[in-house]
């Protein structure tokens, strides 16, 4: 799904009623009935619509008339200066108008007599300001909005909650809180952001009849992730294919103390479908390791001409869990690098040991995912954590940009980015918030880079995947670890591509 800005929704429709003639009363016809789906009308019997003078309070008029005409009992309030209506809010004005509605100017006078109604309603809708909100809510604007989040016993939010930016989520001095908010064509880049989390509940989002080509023309390579995507990404097993089809991947990863992290990077890569996995590793640990891995090999880093061996054949290798966060870590990195020009996948220690040695990446011949958290992130980066929690999908696309890497965006909302095409990732809970899971991503992608989807597909189905078995456990389970993860891949990964 694409990922839309308030730019993009003015160049749309403009495209659709210049360009090809769809009047935008027609788009806002679309979209109020497509708020209406989500509008609870056999709980909610009471409503009022709350209207500013731009075309999110066209559509909320538009909206109030429906609801009128269910027998819900509607009370609308439109705020402004009703002379500055958008000419389709006014179209949605004047109907309601012509109807007889109750409909009243919210000022300063009556706005004791709207916080009545307000409480006194099961719901209010919030339909004041949308993609066109440009500066900090003031004046009565803000009051109205207090008195909405005070007495509302339940709120929707057409479009975007009004007083969030619809860029970046932040808050323009004072926001709607909303429990639903019904959001049209596009997922809005602000409600991606974590600051919109406290204002905006539950999101859908709805299609209002933009043709293919005009959203084509205008979006900005920013995608949530769907399930479809993945099944076009990943390879479908044929008849005759063999073992050599999905690909021979390499685990360098574990020590001393670290063993899981070893085995689980390995086991998933195992589990996803790559046809040989090898881990290599420390020599105190891969016994441990190799007695619960049955179908990956395993080697130790001292069997130098095997592990070269084993980097030139790989079409894939992941670098970094649980190897420490020190020289030798590097010195391996460098080792692979020079010798061959397969996708690294690198995590962990394997980021921290790169922050100093960033040019490394630049120089590589092929190419390099990096799974950083903002933790590690900000260590790559020098930005502070919560900088980098602020503005997700623009840090990890200059740190893509500037490292010359692939950036997966760990946490909620997992961004994925090579600083041109942008996924964001929208499985996964906090019921997998536990060691290990870093590890099993990271086996994941490397397995699909290894089977030959393209690195960045590969970063952004596994995040999916990984978050789409943790979402299906997590309904049975308090906590999903990465080895019910491990498990459950193969299912996941065929009922995915069905
Ligand atoms: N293609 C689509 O997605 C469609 C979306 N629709 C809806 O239209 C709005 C966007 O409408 P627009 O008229 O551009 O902007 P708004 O209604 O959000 O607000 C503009 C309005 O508000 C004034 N204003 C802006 N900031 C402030 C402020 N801080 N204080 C006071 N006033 C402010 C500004 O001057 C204007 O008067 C979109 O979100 C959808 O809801 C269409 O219905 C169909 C096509
Ligand atoms: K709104």
């Amino acid at each position: 799904m694409i990922i839309g800005t308030s730019n993009m929704t003015s160049n749309i429709d403009n495209a659709c009623s210049n360009d090809i003639g769809i009047p935008m009363i027609v788009m806002m016809e679309n979209a109020v009935h497509a708020a209406m789906k989500h509008i609870d009308t056999k709980i909610h019997k009471s409503i009022c619509v709350i209207c500013g003078m731009g075309n999110n309070g066209g559509d909320g008029f538009g909206i109030a008339r429906h609801l009128i005409l269910k027998g819900i009992d509607v009370k609308i309030f439109a705020v402004g200066n009703i002379n500055k209506l958008s000419e389709c809010a006014k179209i949605n004005f004047d109907i309601l108008k012509n109807m007889d509605a109750d409909i009243k100017i919210l000022d300063e006078i009556n706005l004791e007599y709207a916080k009545d109604r307000f409480s006194k309603s099961d719901a209010c809708i919030d339909a004041l300001f949308g993609t066109g909100l440009k500066r900090n809510i003031e004046g009565i604007y803000r009051k109205v909005i207090e008195a909405i989040n005070e007495k509302s016993a339940y709120t929707y939010a057409i479009d975007m909650p009004s007083g969030l930016s619809s860029d970046t989520g932040k808050v323009m001095g004072i926001s709607i809180k909303a429990d639903k908010t019904i959001s049209f064509e596009f997922y809005k880049r602000g409600l991606i952001e974590y600051s919109s989390d406290e204002y905006k509940g539950e999101v859908v989002v709805e299609k209002i009849g933009v043709p293919k080509e005009i959203k084509e023309k205008f979006h900005n390579y920013e995608f949530i992730t769907e399930k479809e995507d993945i099944s076009k990404w990943i390879k479908r097993r044929k008849k005759n294919d063999h073992k050599g089809s999905y690909g021979k991947v390499t685990v360098f990863a574990g020590s001393s103390g670290f063993s899981g992290a070893a085995y689980i990077a390995a086991q998933s890569a195992v589990k996803t479908g790559s046809g040989l996995v090898t881990l290599v590793t420390e020599k105190e640990i891969q016994d441990i390791v190799s007695r619960k891995l049955s179908e990956a090999m395993t080697c130790s880093y001292d069997e130098k001409n095997r592990v070269e061996k084993i980097i030139c054949d790989s079409d894939a290798i992941a670098v970094g869990p649980g190897m420490g966060n020190n020289s030798k870590t590097l010195s391996k990195i460098n080792e692979i690098m020079e010798k061959t020009s397969s996708t690294l996948v690198i995590d962990a220690d394997g980021i921290n040991s790169l922050s100093e040695n960033l040019k490394l990446i630049k120089d590589y011949p092929g190419k390099v995912i990096l799974t950083p958290h903002p933790g590690e992130l900000s260590r790559l980066t020098g930005k502070s954590i919560s900088d980098i929690n602020s503005n997700r999908i623009d840090t990890a696309k200059e740190a893509a940009r500037t490292t010359g890497a692939i950036i997966l965006l760990k946490g909620n909302r997992t961004v994925i980015t090579d600083g041109y095409n942008t996924f964001v990732n929208p499985t996964g809970n906090s019921a997998m918030a536990n060691g290990g899971m870093g590890d099993c991503l990271t086996g994941i992608i490397t397995s699909l880079c290894g089977m030959g989807t393209e690195p960045l597909h590969a970063a952004a189905a596994g995040a999916y995947i990984h978050g789409y078995i943790a979402d299906i456990i997590s309904e049975k389970q308090f906590v999903v670890n990465a080895s019910d993860i491990i498990n459950y891949l193969p299912v996941a990964i065929k009922e995915i591509l069905r």
